[in-house]
């Protein structure tokens, strides 16, 4: 059996970024970028009004001017301007040649097709946005590694780009076992338990952004299991099982791993939850065999699977990781690292009630996770403690 932090180490020794891809920008959301973009062409590609007014010579800005035309947003034609005239002109609008300032329509009075400006502030090229201010063609408008968030995307749309190179988001196929699982809106007969494993991985991988996932349900056969093992793991990045991974005799998660030629990395890791936990790789790509019990499967989840899915797509590969002040003393038997359901507010943190690993309530009024160090027995109120914070 090894430690958390060895457990957490081999996963990151075997994880390798996945090979870019070229997507679509609308697409690109969350991603991270594989290569630098340059901008192709200056933007604003015009000088451009910042505002709905006039535009003229500064050099005129003191003498009554003639308006000569107007310049809208999208105007197709150039007009020019010489001095003594103006042209009306709106936010967005390219200015009229000859023309470097202009004037908001709320400081000029307009009289018989003329205006006289007041506004005794204005600055030679007020209200301008000049060609190139944003972005100049050539220079570098992101850089490989930048994360793709919302104001990224529409950035790089508003300099003209429509495609980019990116480290995908993993493929992944969750396969829940178990003869006993009935789905949820089903009635429960005898002996079955609700399926909820696949439910509370498919939220949080969607929550990561992930797209491309699959669940399959492998009964608790063995020929199923290799079957549905094999086809998820030629076919996606992660594979995700939950439950079989024990020393039950109904138990074929280890068995059919072997079969399908995973290689083994670790299997059993000094805690509590999801003590049975098991890793394994075929090529690049990862197997994670999640002991059963729903809680064990989420707190494996946040601890060992995100981290390395993020890792995959080149993401800041790991939760937030704070420090908090226990609110009351909390013993336990030394051994394992202990990850408890807790709330964490200002600084403070508090284990809630029913850390059983079969109930999934207290996780669902969670914002963290509380670890308790391997060797260490009891804690003491006020005591500080490493906190992994879920993501909201
Ligand atoms: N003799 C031993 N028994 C067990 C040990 C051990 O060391 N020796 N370890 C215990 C621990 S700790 C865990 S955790 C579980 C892990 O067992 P498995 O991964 O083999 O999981 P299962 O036995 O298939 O299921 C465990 C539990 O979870 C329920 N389950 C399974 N899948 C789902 C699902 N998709 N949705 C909801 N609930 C699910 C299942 O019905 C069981 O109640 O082993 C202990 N035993
Ligand atoms: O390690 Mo198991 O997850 O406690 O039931």
């Amino acid at each position: 059996m090894i430690s958390v932090k060895e457990a957490k180490y081999l996963i990151s020794q075997h994880t390798t970024t996945l090979n870019p891809v070229s997507v679509d920008l609308a697409n690109a959301s969350g991603h991270i970028l594989a290569a630098n973009v340059y901008a192709k062409y200056d933007i604003p590609a015009f000088k451009q009004s910042s505002m709905d007014g006039y535009a003229l010579k500064f050099e005129d800005h003191q003498q009554e001017l003639r308006i000569i035309g107007e310049m809208a947003a999208g105007a197709a034609t150039e007009i020019a301007i010489q001095n003594g005239e103006t042209s009306r002109i709106f936010t967005g609008a390219p200015l009229p040649t000859g023309a470097d300032t202009v004037v908001m329509q709320e400081k000029i009075t307009r009289r018989d097709g003329n205006i006289t400006l007041n506004d005794p502030n204005l600055k030679p090229g007020a209200n301008v946005r000049e060609k190139g201010s944003e972005i100049k063609t050539g220079a570098l408008a992101m850089e490989k590694g930048d994360l793709l968030s919302p104001a990224a995307i529409g950035f790089l749309a508003g300099i003209g780009i429509n495609e980019v190179s990116v480290y995908p988001m993993p493929k992944i196929s969750i396969i829940v076992t178990g003869k006993e699982l009935q789905h949820p809106g089903e009635v429960l007969e005898f002996g079955q338990v609700y399926e909820s494993n696949s439910y509370s991985l498919y939220a949080a991988l969607k929550q990561e952004g992930i797209e491309q996932i699959a669940v399959f349900e492998a009964d608790d056969d063995l020929e199923i299991l290799k079957k549905v093992l094999q086809t998820a793991v030629a076919d996606c990045d992660v594979v995700l099982l939950t439950g079989g991974v024990s020393v039950g005799d109904y138990d074929f998660v280890i068995e059919a791993a072997s079969y399908c030629g995973i290689k083994q990395i670790f299997q059993k890791v000094k805690q509590k939850p999801g003590k049975p936990l098991f890793f394994g790789t075929k090529d690049q790509k990862l197997i994670f065999g999640l002991p059963g019990n729903p809680s064990s499967v989420l707190s494996c989840y946040y601890n060992y699977v995100l981290p390395a899915v993020k890792a995959l797509s080149l993401k800041n590969n790991s939760i937030i990781e704070v420090q908090a002040r226990l609110t009351h003393a909390y013993a336990k038997p030394s051994g394992l690292t202990h990850f408890l359901k807790g709330k964490y507010e200002n600084g403070m943190v508090t284990p809630l009630h029913a850390q059983e690993s079969y109930r999934l309530s207290s996780f669902a009024q969670a914002n963290c996770l509380i670890c308790l160090d391997e060797t260490k027995a009891y804690f003491t109120e006020n005591e500080i403690l490493n906190v992994l914070i879920l993501p909201a």
